[in-house]
């Protein structure tokens, strides 16, 4: 068999198929294999189209590939990827690569890249961010690990990538797993901003009695701003779907119950483990879960009667509104880039955080106004340790810091629950207090513990009798 394709994609499903398309779109030679058959012959009605070949036989695709192969997989993550791997890598000659662009544990990635290297393969681990839109047209894209295999894949991976200014949202993250764990990190700042607009409909819906077309207006106008965001706009658009069987809208048939896949509860999962905060990421995370204890919530309601949450001056409050998702949206951001900042020490990932920055702006879920901002930060300071100490953010959280109070007091003064809301501005409290009462922890531990504490005029480390009874 000729050996006449650039790469060859495993997996051809929302990702996989729409990357692809993208690819031949672009002028590369590409082909796909797919387990199900059912994506092989919609792949090979695209190929009258398009510079594409989908094969049924893993040995036919793997032969049709030029050298040294690159092969793409987008299959769902976790044991799949490994059963992928095993039946592949026999087939391959050393020098391939083979490219997981799937929502992959950093860790399991890690894992992979050693037991190839040994094998004379290269792998590398790349997030991909965008959706199916995003992979059709342009996604952004979070390549790491091994740099001559990037070489051989930068000229695809720029070419299909979406472009902001003309430069392409791809960039070589760094070593080892350092793609997926900033990929990771994207979704999780991702969940952050979800949740804080479920709130942000809550207070609207709950507050200010607004209806489904009045949240589109006022989510219309927000978007016209500094708020602009992709999350935002999809959000916007969902308030005017009509659900086909009732004639009402879609979003209220839906259950109030949310799923997830995990990379978000691996972010937290991480910051604990780095002991980086990123509170707010948590708290949607944690939301989600909390969500699906239906029964039990509808149970407490009844116990605990929620009050008419009704803002008094609805013009004034809607103003705060603006701004207090705007200072829970930089939040978000800062949450995640601290971890990122922290991740790249720790695990010598080397992160240019004003490049990831740049690549964030276009094809990704996360894209936003606000990301050009985050740039010219850190493009202007690349060892910013915390987005609040730059001096154009600082200007900008000092200006809606009375708004973000403001409704955060509302909330909680009348119980409408707003868990990232409150979380964002505890963080922020928490952060800009130069003596937190910490003391009294240490002192606690080192009185039922012996745990011992430092203190304030000497170094060292310090025990002392606070109970009497153990002198
Ligand atoms: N959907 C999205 O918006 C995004 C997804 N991702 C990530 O990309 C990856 C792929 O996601 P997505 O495209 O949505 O998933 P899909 O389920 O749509 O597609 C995966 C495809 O892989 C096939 N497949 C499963 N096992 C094998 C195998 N052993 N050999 C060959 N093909 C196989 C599946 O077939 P079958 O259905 O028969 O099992 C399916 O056609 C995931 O890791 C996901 O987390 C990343 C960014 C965005
Ligand atoms: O990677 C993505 C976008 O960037 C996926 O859409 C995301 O994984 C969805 O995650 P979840 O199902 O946990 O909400």
């Amino acid at each position: 068999m000729e050996s006449k394709y650039t790469l060859g994609m495993i997996g051809l499903g929302t990702m996989g198929r729409n990357l692809l398309l993208n690819m031949a779109d672009n002028g590369f030679a590409v082909t796909g294999y797919d387990k199900d058959a059912k994506m092989i012959t919609k792949l090979r009605e695209d190929g009258s189209k398009h510079n594409l070949e989908a094969f049924a036989s893993l040995e036919d695709f793997v032969q049709s590939l030029e050298l040294p192969r690159r092969i793409m997989l987008l299959v769902p993550a976790g044991p799949i990827v490994d059963s992928v791997i095993q039946e592949l890598s026999p087939l391959l000659t050393k020098g391939d690569i083979i490219i997981d662009s799937g929502n992959s544990h950093f860790t399991d990635t890690s894992r992979r890249a050693l037991e190839l290297s040994d094998k004379g393969l290269h792998f590398f681990g790349m997030g991909i961010s965008g959706g199916e839109e995003g992979a059709r047209f342009g996604p952004s894209i979070m390549p790491g690990g091994d740099k001559t295999a990037y070489g051989e894949m930068k000229a695809i991976l720029e070419a299909v990538s979406a472009k902001v200014n003309g430069d392409p949202c791809v960039t070589y993250i760094g070593p080892g797993a350092s793609g997926h764990f900033v990929k990771m990190v994207h979704n999780g700042i991702e969940y952050a901003m979800m949740q804080l607009l479920a709130e942000t409909y809550d207070i609207l819906k709950n507050a200010l009695d607004y209806s489904n077309e009045e949240i589109y207006s006022v989510f219309e106008e927000w978007n016209n701003g500094r708020l602009q965001s992709f999350l935002l706009e999809v959000t916007r658009d969902i308030f005017k779907v009509k659900d086909p069987k009732t004639g009402g809208f879609l979003l209220d048939y839906i259950k109030d119950e949310a799923k997830s896949k995990g990379t978000g509860k691996w972010t937290s999962q991480v910051s604990m483990d780095l002991q980086l905060p990123i509170p707010t990421i948590n708290e949607a995370v944690t939301t989600r879960d909390l969500s699906k204890y239906k029964k039990l919530r509808v149970q407490l309601a009844e116990i605990y009667p929620e009050q008419k949450p009704t803002a008094e001056n609805k013009a004034q409050f809607i103003i705060e509104l603006e701004q207090a998702l705007y200072f829970s949206v930089i939040t978000s951001y800062a949450q995640g880039l601290h971890l990122l900042w922290q991740a790249s020490a720790t695990y010598e990932y080397d992160l240019n955080l004003h490049e990831i920055a740049k690549i964030w702006r276009g094809g990704c879920i996360i894209r936003a106004e606000l990301l050009e901002d985050i740039y010219q930060a850190y493009s202007t300071q690349p060892e910013l340790e915390h987005l609040y100490a730059d001096a154009g953010i600082a200007a900008k959280m000092q200006e809606i810091l009375p708004g973000m109070r403001s409704v955060v007091s509302h909330t909680v003064q009348t119980g409408l629950a707003t868990p990232a809301y409150s979380s964002a501005l505890a963080y922020f409290d928490s952060l800009r207090t130069a003596r937190m009462p910490s003391n009294l922890i240490q002192a606690q531990r080192d009185f039922f513990g012996a745990h011992q504490f430092e203190r304030t005029d000497e170094e060292g480390t310090f025990h002392a009798i606070w109970n009497p009874v153990l002198s």
